[in-house]
């Protein structure tokens, strides 16, 4: 798996400052953006995480919360 960390200032110029809203998921908001990237720009969904870990958070929920924090 390829995995790409973008700084915060990126993911707010991508969504316009996290402006418009998608839908919302369990663990946060999910936002519309448009990443631009060295040679072309993409189209993104990308997910605000708003909840804190809860213990009775399931295995599925928290390996995606370890794998996004060893991109940042
Ligand atoms: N790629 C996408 N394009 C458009 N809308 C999306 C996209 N991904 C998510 N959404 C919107 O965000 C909502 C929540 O999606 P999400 O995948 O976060 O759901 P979830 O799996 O229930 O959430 P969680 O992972 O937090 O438990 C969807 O119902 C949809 O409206």
């Amino acid at each position: 798996m390829y995995l790409r960390a973008f700084s915060i200032q990126q993911l707010h110029e991508a969504t316009n400052c996290i402006k418009n809203k998608l839908g919302q998921g369990a663990s946060g908001g999910v936002y519309s953006g448009i990443l631009k990237l060295e040679d072309e720009e993409v189209e993104v969904a990308l997910k605000k995480l708003e909840n804190g870990i809860e213990q009775g958070d399931d295995k599925e929920c928290l390996d995606r919360r370890r794998v996004i924090g060893l991109t940042h």
